[in-house]
């Protein structure tokens, strides 16, 4: 049977009692091995829905539900690590603090690729390199559940692309469950398989990859049938001279006559979402396939 592995419902967090809301109303569920993409812009919540899942804030509304703690690893941006530990001891302390658990070998692999004597300190290693080591404990941990955010942000391209490799190479052989937040679109394209898109402290877009996608089409046609598009859900227009392009979801069939029709990339989609804060949301239910529920 297929396990849940994040159950949030109604999750909100305010900050003081008359500070805004950083999240609110958000319910999804994320069932075991999803690799999911975390998008939004800067504020949107991102950092915030990844602390409430880690248990690292407690919400003002609602609830999650989630893996047990020894079964969670997060890596946050700040990215905590004893600066006066070496590599070797930092790896050593996180074989005590899991006893029974620690997998040597796949921290080992992660760390591997920093081509750097064991002996150094974190506090001589660049912010790259303590990403790796922070990724390297968080591995070891052997997680149910990892909790990245922006994980890939002070690498550089090649790091990022070799890193990212692992990581779901390692994921994938332990159906390890990964929530990750991110700005660079092409970095999850191919492969996150579950979406959750944040803006303005509410879910926008949730649900499995292939099928959030599924529910769009981008069409173009001329200007003068823009009225048809009235037939579908509009989440963005834009006009250049006489033609017309439409990120929609279908809610019929469309004129294949009058519109061109293609399936949006992942970036378009998202693109389209963030700029137009009005379109409706839309949520897929992970556990009851191709459900669509109301976000
Ligand atoms: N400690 C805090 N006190 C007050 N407001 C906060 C605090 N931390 C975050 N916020 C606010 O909560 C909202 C959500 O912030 P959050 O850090 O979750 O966004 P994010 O999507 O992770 O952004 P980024 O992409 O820039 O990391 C923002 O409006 C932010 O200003």
């Amino acid at each position: 049977m297929t396990e849940t592995v994040i159950e949030a419902e109604g999750l909100g967090l305010r900050h003081g009692r008359r500070g805004g809301w950083a999240l609110r109303d958000c319910s999804f569920r994320l069932r075991e091995g999803r690799v999911c993409a975390l998008v939004g812009p800067n504020g949107a919540g991102k950092s915030t829905l990844l602390t409430l899942v880690a248990r690292l804030a407690l919400p003002t509304e609602g609830t999650v539900r989630t893996a047990p703690p020894e079964a969670l690893a997060y890596v946050g941006q700040d990215k905590p690590l004893y600066p006066q530990l070496t590599i070797a001891e930092t790896l050593r302390m996180g074989r005590e603090l899991n006893p029974g658990r620690w997998d040597a070998g796949a921290a080992e692999r992660i760390v591997e690729g920093l081509e750097l004597d064991p002996r150094t300190r974190v506090r001589a290693l660049s912010g790259g390199q303590r990403t790796r080591v922070a990724l390297a404990l968080a591995l070891g941990k052997r997680p149910a559940l990892l909790l990245l955010d922006e994980p890939m942000a002070d690498l550089d391209p090649l790091a990022r692309h070799r890193l990212m490799g692992a990581l779901m190479a390692d994921a994938a052989e332990h159906g390890t469950t990964v929530v990750m937040s991110s700005h660079i679109l092409t970095e999850l394209e191919g492969v996150c398989d579950h979406l959750l898109l944040v803006d303005g402290g509410r879910i926008r877009l949730s649900g499995p990859m292939d099928q959030v996608q599924a529910a769009h089409r981008l069409l173009t046609g001329p200007v003068a049938a823009r009225a048809e598009l009235a037939a579908h859900t509009v989440v963005e227009t834009r006009t250049t001279g006489r033609r017309i392009t439409a990120l929609v979801r279908p809610r019929g069939p469309v004129d294949g006559r009058t519109w061109e029709t293609v399936h949006p990339s992942l970036e378009e989609l998202l693109l389209a979402h963030l700029r137009s804060p009005d379109a409706p949301p839309f949520a897929v239910d992970d556990l009851l396939a191709g459900t669509e529920v109301p976000a």
